[in-house]
């Protein structure tokens, strides 16, 4: 379903991604490991059409998103988290699931003047699909809530129902467990097979938590200084020697 090719991403004198390539096929969990400032990010910023990359191949579904810009790159059905979440803090929990929806929602501004019932029944389709989702994630005590009081763990979780609103069939998470503690870790282990299990979303990852990592992760791509260092099983990764020294190098 994603199919990037030889990426490379310079910025001036440095090449941050020095051609990484990655798959990701229909309800695959996919992770992206390596040191820090190996280039995870970016690679990220460049799939996800916040940066287009100085040269290589991005294919979803088949079609080049490489030049398209993050949001066409969304409504095709691709959607991600950041490394440092980005909520809407004044808004409450409820409004940020909304919000995230009204794009969706809202298209025509007549029919929301005179609230025709086609208008009506996209609104209530779109509360009932952010309630569904506050409750997956453990989160519908906290629906009039405002989204900056939640516990960072919450937020992250809201981060991730927020993405699962809009119906996505390619979920892109960086560093979701950054920040949280074990107990919350594994919550979000079992969230995340069960969006492949039981939403058929396919999800790239980037993680530093290897446990997790080695987990649910279907299959993992190194890269380390911009390049590409291994691909494979976690069975795999696990015994490869350039990645052993990899991350033996950094500690
Ligand atoms: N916008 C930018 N301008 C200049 N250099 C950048 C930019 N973004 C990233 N870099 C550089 O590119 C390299 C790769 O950074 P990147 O954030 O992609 O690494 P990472 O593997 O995600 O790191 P971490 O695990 O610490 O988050 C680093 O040397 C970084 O300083």
């Amino acid at each position: 379903m994603l199919e990037v090719r030889d990426l490379c991403m310079r910025f001036g004198g440095l090449l941050a991604v020095d051609g990484v390539s990655v798959d990701v096929h229909e309800r695959e969990i996919v992770s992206i490991i390596g040191p820090n400032g190996a280039g995870k990010t970016t690679v990220f910023n460049c799939i996800s059409g916040f940066y287009q990359p100085s040269a290589g191949t991005i294919k979803l579904e088949g079609q080049a998103i490489e030049r398209m810009p993050d949001f066409k790159i969304s409504r095709l059905g691709m959607v991600r988290t950041f490394q440092h979440v980005r909520l809407f803090n004044s808004m409450t929990v409820l409004e940020n699931l909304l919000v995230a929806q009204h794009r969706r929602v809202n298209r025509n501004l007549l029919s929301g003047l005179f609230m025709t019932p086609n208008y009506r029944r996209r609104e209530q389709e779109a509360q009932d699909r952010a309630v569904y989702w506050l409750k997956k994630v453990n989160l519908l005590e906290f629906a009039n809530r405002e989204a900056g009081y939640l516990a960072y763990g919450q937020q992250r979780r809201l981060e991730i129902a927020r993405c699962m609103v809009s119906q996505p069939r390619l979920l892109l998470l960086d560093e979701p467990a950054a920040g949280l503690n074990p107990r919350e870790t594994r919550e979000l282990d079992s969230l995340i097979v069960s969006l492949k299990e039981d939403y058929n979303v396919s999800i790239l990852l980037i993680e530093h938590d290897m446990s997790l990592v080695m987990g649910i992760s279907d299959r993992i791509t190194v890269v380390n200084q911009g390049r590409p260092l291994a691909t494979g099983t976690p069975e795999e990764i696990r015994g490869n020697e350039a990645v052993i020294k990899a991350y033996l190098g950094e500690a």
